[in-house]
């Protein structure tokens, strides 16, 4: 089964090569001011256009307004949204109409009553994205370096396509993909150095894991 690869929170060309190299599917811009990860639509726009044809290009946005998202998307031209705030189901009906774009929807997660919000999404939103709830006091809604239960999962219809993202890393990857399935795996904090620093021998450390547990899971 195919896995697509999200590396998030990406600011420079250095980091947006290692993900492409490493054979990142898709590559996630952060628009949230409070994250150190924070880019502007312009810069964002220029690192999508060097990784144009080579892998889908995701504007990662909190609760925004149509005017953060007019600019982002005449200005990014992102391939996909990524909703990672409290967007409601009409909200996200209202975005996939005006923009015509894909929609990741986020869910946070950390028990198995969480699961309950994720019904009313399914056929609205093109992919679902499980994260882990924000620690008490993190400014940030994702983005956290921290990882939920993944055994929650195990409620799931087995035929729901989501992405796992929330605190992984190349040391976990393997176990996740032994305890989940995934269509897709999504990081950020985990490749990188300091907050916002993207670090490419961890990013190159995260491939080589996930092909690790792959070839695992085929032998
Ligand atoms: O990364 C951020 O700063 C961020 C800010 C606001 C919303 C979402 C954010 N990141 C998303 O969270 C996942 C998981 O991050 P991590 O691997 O646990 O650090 C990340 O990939 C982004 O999709």
């Amino acid at each position: 089964m195919s896995l697509d690869i999200k590396i998030c929170g990406l600011k420079t060309d250095e980091a947006v090569a290692a993900a492409l190299d490493g054979g990142a599917t898709h590559i996630g811009f952060i628009f949230f001011a409070k994250s150190p990860r924070n880019i502007n639509p312009a810069e964002a726009g220029r690192l999508r256009r060097a990784a144009a044809g080579r892998a889908k290009a995701v504007a990662v946005t909190v609760d925004a307004d149509d005017a953060a998202l007019d600019a982002i998307v005449s200005e990014m031209a992102p391939d996909m949204l990524q909703l990672h705030g409290h967007e409601s189901v009409s909200r996200v009906r209202q975005v996939k109409a005006r923009y015509g774009l894909p929609v990741i929807k986020v869910f946070s997660l950390r028990e198995r009553g969480d699961l309950a919000q994720i019904e009313p999404y399914i056929g609205i939103a093109d992919r679902l994205m499980f994260d882990a709830k924000a620690p008490a006091g993190s400014a940030l809604p994702g983005g956290n370096g921290v990882a939920f239960d993944w055994q929650v999962l195990s409620e799931l219809d087995g035929s729901l396509d989501y992405i796992l993202s929330g605190g992984l890393n190349a040391g976990n990857i393997g176990q996740a993909l032994q305890e989940t399935l995934p269509g897709g795996i999504d990081i950020s904090s985990g490749v990188e150095s300091a907050p916002g620093v993207k670090d490419v021998g961890l990013i190159k450390e995260f491939f080589r894991a996930v092909r690790a547990a792959k070839s695992a899971d085929a032998a």
